[in-house]
């Protein structure tokens, strides 16, 4: 505080699942106005070299400076938009992101100390932290809050865990229990036999979408819940954790290192609040476990075990706990850079030593056709959902031992077409002209391709075509050189070459938008809020500094968010040296990869293959995005453009062995 010499604090990386968006704040200041006996805190933020903004509280109000602010990073333009953004700040519960930063108590009434204030202003910043997961403890130069865990919430994250309504849980539990099928049941009494005998266990969930395995995270964690026992729900990409009730990514729940490594161990030390999560923890679900690199299960195991070891269970396999694994090996495993099929199979789950510890448990009915309310006749998608189901085993064209070329169906196929993009898109979006910014046409709607280059064509394309003002937005890049020796060659890293690098996993260097482009966020910013790496929004709005854009994928839809600038790097960078790029964490999403579509459920998908799958399970995400054939369309064309029947599936049948 101003009074006591100011406290800076530096969070300049503690951007990821924070609540404050503090990734390019250099400094922010807490201080008292020491003249204005009601003008009590003020939340001073630096961002970066471009943008800033100084948000000024008297008395419960936003005052001019905040005015000066918008307007400054262009979210406003005139005085009736201002009054309207005033009267929306006063609505505190949606997700406005500067609001966010609002750490302000409204203590204008409050007679109160200097130390007292700053306590109050530092347990503030700490609770917007811990419903991330994240913690001032993290950052050295910070002050903590005086008495916060035992005084105030005991510790977070075990609270956390067992703030659940127990009647109501049990009241879910009930109706979901009833509903079981029989082979649902059998797994229920698995798994729960395991978690009474308290002796741990590992399983493997295995089923094809739509066999219900949400259902059985639901009916195990309501079940769990209402008898006041911890399970954790964790899923290997934030998509997939939105459908679980309370979910996180595996990677934020357990802190796994990136990237993740033969010894590495989670960055959990002993005796903190996360190792008294793990070590009350009763369960733990993970789905999707077959995307993760079984680096992550056995980090975990390590940990697990480092944590039990006090009790006796240094030796258990995940330290005497339950744990459950869901998924389906059809599809993607996890992604190696640069590798052999050898590597990626010996990434899998069914390549690690815990594999020998996991029972695996099946599901086999499709729950999703018994249930689906679609109009097409029942057994035409029975048909549908077996061709998909032997395209994931390899079962076309065998013996399908890796790479085999396999006939689609001729109705799936589009083949008369002279332009194949423009066909692709019009099948796709028909009408787009007219309803280029219709949310409920967009959302779920998206041109899956095997390539960067393909999906960037498309989406250039699209934009192309679409009236409306285009904004564009570079990234600024730099290198990170601190842990290269010099070399000379480095003197050619212009910024003209620097911006026409692409790796997978950070955004273009150049983002062209325009309102009504969907887009999809490449990293975890709130997973409280939803938006998660793979959440689709459409933008509504674009500034200088900020894109606004409307949820259109599983949770919070419709809620309204700002995505600021941040600072990323390739985790595996194959250059060198290390570049960071700062820019939206965002790529256009009227075409994408087949690799970011895993985990999406849409309408309708138009599969362009001008180049084919390369890898194990890409085709058969590819087809299964869709709840229907008639969501499904095929564009195969040769370098002539001249249209094909046939395609590339890849399968790589040994990691189905696993599943005996
Ligand atoms: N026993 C059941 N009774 C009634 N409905 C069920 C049952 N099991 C599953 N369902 C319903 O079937 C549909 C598919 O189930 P669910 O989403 O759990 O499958 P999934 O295996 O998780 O699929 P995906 O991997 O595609 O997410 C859902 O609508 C679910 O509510």
């Amino acid at each position: 505080m101003a009074a006591q010499g100011g406290f800076p604090l530096n969070v300049s990386n503690a951007w990821s699942g924070t609540k404050l968006i503090i990734n390019d704040i250099s400094n922010v200041e807490i201080k008292k106005l020491k003249d204005r006996p009601k003008s009590l805190v003020w939340l001073t933020v630096v961002k970066g070299p471009t943008c800033y903004e100084d948000i000024k509280f008297v008395d419960g109000k936003v005052q001019d400076s905040f005015r000066d602010a918008c307007f400054h990073m262009g979210f406003l333009n005139d005085d009736s938009e201002y009054v309207a953004a005033i009267n929306e700040a006063k609505d505190w519960g949606s997700g406005h992101f500067l609001r966010k930063l609002f750490v302000t108590m409204l203590l204008s009434e409050l007679q109160l100390s200097d130390t007292e204030l700053k306590n109050l202003t530092l347990i503030e910043i700490e609770n917007m932290m811990q419903s991330n997961r994240r913690s001032l403890h993290e950052f050295t130069c910070m002050p903590y809050p005086d008495s916060y865990v035992t005084k105030h919430v005991g510790n977070r994250l075990i609270y956390d865990e067992l703030d659940y309504n127990a009647e109501k849980e049990q009241k879910n539990f009930e109706e979901l229990f009833h509903a079981l099928t029989d082979e649902q049941l059998a797994i229920y009494h698995a798994i729960m036999d395991a978690v009474n005998k308290k002796r741990g266990g590992v399983f493997f969930l295995h089923g094809y979408g739509g066999t219900g395995k949400t259902f059985m995270w639901r009916t195990l964690s309501s079940a769990l819940r209402s008898q006041k026992k911890i399970v954790l729900t964790v899923a290997s990409s934030g998509i997939a954790s939105l459908l679980l009730p309370g979910g996180r990514t595996a990677h934020s729940k357990f802190k796994i290192p990136v990237p993740t490594l033969d010894n590495s161990t989670c960055n959990i030390d002993k005796d903190t609040d996360h190792s008294q999560l793990l070590e009350a923890t009763d369960v733990i679900i993970w789905d999707e476990a077959p995307m993760s690199h079984r680096h992550c299960f056995e980090a975990l195991d390590k940990t697990l075990k480092d944590v039990m070891s006090k009790k006796g269970f240094q030796n258990a396999i995940f330290g005497g706990k339950v744990v459950v694994f869901g998924g389906d090996f059809r599809q993607i495993l996890p992604v190696v850079p640069r590798a052999s099929r050898s590597d990626i199979v010996h990434a899998s789950i069914s390549s690690s030593y815990v594999w020998e510890y996991c029972q695996v448990l099946k599901l086999t009915k499709n729950m999703r056709l018994r249930h689906g309310r679609d109009n097409t006749s029942s057994d035409e998608l029975a048909k549908f959902s077996k061709w998909i189901l032997q395209v994931g085993d390899g079962k076309i064209s065998e013996p399908n031992d890796g790479l085999v070329d396999i006939e689609i169906p001729k109705e799936l196929l589009i083949s008369n077409f002279e332009d194949p993009i423009r066909a692709i898109v019009d099948y796709t979006y028909p009408n787009l002209l007219e309803k280029f910014q219709d949310v409920t046409f967009l959302q779920g709607k998206a041109i899956l391709a095997s390539t960067i280059e393909v999906v960037d064509r498309i989406n250039h394309y699209i934009l192309d075509l679409i009236p409306g003002e285009e904004k564009e937005y570079l990234s600024f890049d730099s290198i990170d050189r601190t842990d290269t020796t010099y070399n000379e060659s480095y003197e050619v890293l212009t910024p003209e070459f620097l911006s026409k690098l692409r790796a997978s996993g950070i955004p273009n260097h150049k983002i062209k938008l325009k309102v009504g482009t969907p887009i999809m966020l490449m990293r975890n910013l709130d997973q409280v809020d939803g938006l998660c790496n793979g959440t689709r929004l459409i933008v509504t709005r674009l500034a200088n500094h900020v894109i606004e854009a409307k949820i259109v994928s599983r949770k919070n839809i419709g809620n309204i968010f700002y995505i600021p600038r941040m600072s990323m790097s390739p985790s595996d960078s194959p250059w060198p040296f290390k570049l960071i790029w700062r820019q939206f964490p965002i790529i256009v999403s009227y075409a994408m990869t087949i690799n970011k579509s895993q985990g999406q459920s849409l309408d309708s998908v138009g599969l362009y293959l001008p180049t084919p799958v390369f890898s194990h399970g890409q085709l058969y995400v590819a087809i299964s995005r869709v709840k229907s054939k008639s969501g499904l369309k095929i564009l195969i064309h040769d370098k002539d453009n001249s249209p094909c029947s046939t395609t590339t599936n890849i399968v790589y049948k040994e990691v189905f062995e696993a599943l005996g």
